[in-house]
């Protein structure tokens, strides 16, 4: 099986706490430009339909209304938990798709291909993907099969790791290496994450260099 895009769902996951930014990171801007707007543009033309995992209200800048819901469980269960609503959402609206990819709000500069390369690297219809990079694995930029919505459910309401690696280990997912970035200053993880405010200064330079 190699599955093609055409018929893969892409969900945003903005259902953090952004305990480390100290506000809500779907909101803050870099370059002017909020970062639930600039996952939605960077993913869009890689899936067949676009929405958001959020746990709280969402606004859009740019005017732009996608689907947004809310993690299935109130009691936190961190990424993996917006990926089973995620799953769940693919379910119930995209019938014909075997998997949905995911990304996180905070990595502004993740590849143009990621979801075409990932798709390449699946086998089966129960087959997770996950993408890596010289920074290490980015187990929430991955494919994961609509029909192991039941198997997560299970896992976390059994009290399963809530480490979204554990849940790839015993999946035994396949990993797909993606290149750094070059630019003039050197080399940028594409999966650069931003997590504090730190982060975010550093990311406002690296738009800066891309941009040049
Ligand atoms: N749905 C959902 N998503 C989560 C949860 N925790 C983290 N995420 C998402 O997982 C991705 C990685 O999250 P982190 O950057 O590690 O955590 P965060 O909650 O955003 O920020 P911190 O509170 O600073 O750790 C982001 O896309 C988050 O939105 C959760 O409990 N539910
Ligand atoms: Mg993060």
């Amino acid at each position: 099986m190699a599955t093609t895009t055409e018929d893969i769902p892409g969900v945003i996951l903005a259902g953090g706490l952004s305990s480390r930014m100290g506000e809500d990171k779907a909101r803050i801007r870099l370059g002017g430009v909020c970062l639930l707007d600039r996952a939605a543009r960077r993913l869009a033309p890689q899936v067949s339909a676009l929405a958001v995992n959020a746990n709280g209200p969402v606004l859009f800048a740019e005017g732009e209304e996608l689907p947004v819901f809310a993690d299935l469980d109130t009691a936190r269960a961190g990424p993996l938990g917006g990926i089973l609503a995620a799953l769940d959402h693919a379910g119930k609206h995209h019938p014909g798709a075997s998997h949905v990819a995911t990304v996180p709000i905070d990595s502004p500069f993740f590849p143009a291909d990621l979801v075409a390369r990932l798709a390449r690297a699946a086998d089966g219809p129960e087959r997770i993907v996950a993408a890596r990079s010289a920074g290490g694995l980015h187990p929430v930029f991955a494919l994961w099969p609509v029909a192991l919505a039941g198997d997560l459910a299970a896992w976390l309401a059994g009290g399963g790791a809530l480490r979204v690696r554990s849940y790839l280990e015993r999946h035994q997912a396949r990993e797909v290496a993606f290149p750094p970035v070059e630019t003039p200053r050197g080399p940028l993880d594409p999966f650069f994450n931003i997590n504090t405010p730190d982060d975010l200064a550093a990311a406002e330079n690296w738009l800066w260099i891309l941009e040049r």
